[in-house]
């Protein structure tokens, strides 16, 4: 039987990552390398979703891979995924993780600290997202949306996913930098800056002219050079943006960033900020194109606002656009995978991991998986309605910002920023998408539809 033999070979191909321990009652990780050099690279990149489900079917939550190169721990379903983000042995470190992807141009940003000194960082960038500066940011991304927007046609197709990377790569210089009037700068940083973002997932990971990870690291170059310049005005200003924030945030126990700080954690919020909003929004328009009536009960809520301007006290009044953002998040999670290095022997559900494993953590999968999500690949935001809240099934099952002491630190921020866009968008414009469409995703970096999202905008009013 043909099913037996693809059985029986699967399970002669299964490899044992280490033995564990003699003295303890942990099991070793069961998985496969996959193809020399590559291992299981590909089919991840390519397939993420099915090569998770395939994986999970055949080892369960804790298994592994050659992926990117290196033996990894791949952690699926929300107990492996809860067990790392919590890190209550501490045995999982970001910098060494993430290190092998960003650390070239994304150096010392909070993201890759670990421990003593991350919390130390994140008390002093904290400063930078209360709630009093949320609201002035709000209030310069609002008009800064409108010139953007100012730019789109008034009727006809769009591709959508380019025009609003736009978008919020010139809210990101706006709100980040300030009321500079950078001119013609303002495309070279813009460039140097995605030269930095594209570079971090090169598959060729040497500086070839010409290529991604040499382009990466000009832009580096760039963008630390033109904040270096700024430095001095924004630590001696008061003014509202992110940038003039850094300078001045100081935790509560009086201690602030270097200059140097200012710089690298600069640089990493901009990564940060960027795709992970477009992409964000990317989904909720692609959804609110094909689900009419969830695009009506969206312009309800913000024609019922007293002010066509967001306000900062408007945030909680728009429950159904909160409802698509939850469900957006679910479906196209803008991370899919958190990685991780092991720094210490240590145990997942009974799984023993060595010291100095590679781990990755799907976040992807285990927002999609039918074991917690009933009818998981379909559309439905009253899926994290109060009378249903299928998210509460279990603490980690829906965690697009991720958790712990890493759990993204600008959530509001870009909530926020979504809201701004959504509001705009729904007062100007109905919009339509095929029903039928199917986003082709590409994953290769974070993920994004690879025609653009094409839609059809109709004025309103
Ligand atoms: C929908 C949009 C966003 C999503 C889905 C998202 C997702 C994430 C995730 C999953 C992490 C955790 C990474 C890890 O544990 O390895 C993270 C961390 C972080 N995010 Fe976001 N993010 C978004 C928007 C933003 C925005 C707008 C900002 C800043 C304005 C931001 C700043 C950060 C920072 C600084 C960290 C690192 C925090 C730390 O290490 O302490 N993110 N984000």
């Amino acid at each position: 039987m043909p099913g037996c033999d693809r059985f029986r070979e699967a399970r002669m191909s299964i490899q044992m990552l280490a033995p564990a321990p003699a003295d303890s009652e942990l099991r070793p990780v069961p998985g496969d390398p996959g193809l020399p050099l590559l291992g299981k690279t590909l089919q991840v990149l390519k397939d993420p979703l099915g090569a998770s489900r395939q994986r999970y079917d055949q080892y369960g939550p804790v298994s592994w891979a050659n992926l990117f190169g290196k033996p990894t721990v791949v952690l699926l379903g929300p107990d492996a995924v809860g067990t790392v983000l919590a890190n209550r042995d501490r045995a999982f470190a970001n910098g060494p993780g993430w290190g092998r992807f960003l650390d070239n141009f994304f150096y010392r940003g909070i993201m890759l600290l670990d421990f003593e000194e991350h919390l130390h960082h994140r008390r002093i960038m904290q400063q930078a997202f209360t709630h009093e500066r949320l609201a002035t940011y709000l209030r310069d991304i609002n008009p800064a949306v409108a010139v953007g927007l100012r730019q789109w046609p008034a009727r006809g197709e769009l591709k959508f996913y380019p025009a609003v990377k736009r978008l919020t790569l010139d809210l990101a210089t706006d709100i980040f930098m300030g009321e500079e009037n950078l001119g013609a700068r303002a495309e070279h940083i813009n460039r140097a800056f995605i030269g930095c973002v594209q570079a971090g997932t090169s598959l060729v990971r040497f500086p070839v002219p010409g290529g991604r990870w040499r382009r990466g690291l000009v832009g580096r170059k760039v963008l630390e050079d033109f904040l270096k310049e700024y430095l001095p005005k924004k630590r001696a200003g008061d003014g509202s943006d992110l940038f003039t924030a850094l300078c001045h945030s100081e935790s509560e126990d009086g201690h602030r960033f270097s200059d140097d700080d200012v710089i690298n954690h600069m640089i990493f919020l901009l990564m940060a900020a960027h795709d992970t909003t477009t992409i964000t929004l990317t989904t909720m328009v692609q959804y609110l194109g094909q689900y009419p009536q969830w695009q009506d009960r969206c312009r309800a809520e913000v024609l019922a606002l007293e002010s066509e301007t967001l306000g900062y006290e408007d945030l909680d009044r728009l429950p159904s656009v909160d409802l698509v953002m939850k469900e957006a998040l679910r479906l196209v999670t803008p991370v899919p995978a958190l990685p991780r290095h092991v720094v210490k022997d240590t145990e997942v559900l009974g799984h023993f991991l060595p010291a100095g494993t590679e781990a990755s953590i799907g976040l992807h999968f285990t927002q999609h998986m039918p074991e917690s999500w009933p009818e998981p690949e379909k559309f439905d935001p009253g899926r994290f309605a109060e009378d249903r809240r299928e998210d509460k099934i279990h603490r980690y099952a829906w965690t697009p910002f991720g958790g712990g002491v890493h759990k993204c630190i600008g959530l509001y921020f870009a909530g926020m920023q979504v809201k701004s866009v959504l509001n705009q968008l729904l007062r100007r414009y109905r919009w339509h998408v095929d029903p039928a469409y199917v986003a082709p995703m590409n994953f290769m970096a974070l993920p994004y539809p690879t025609d653009g999202l094409p839609i059809r905008l109709e004025p309103l009013g």
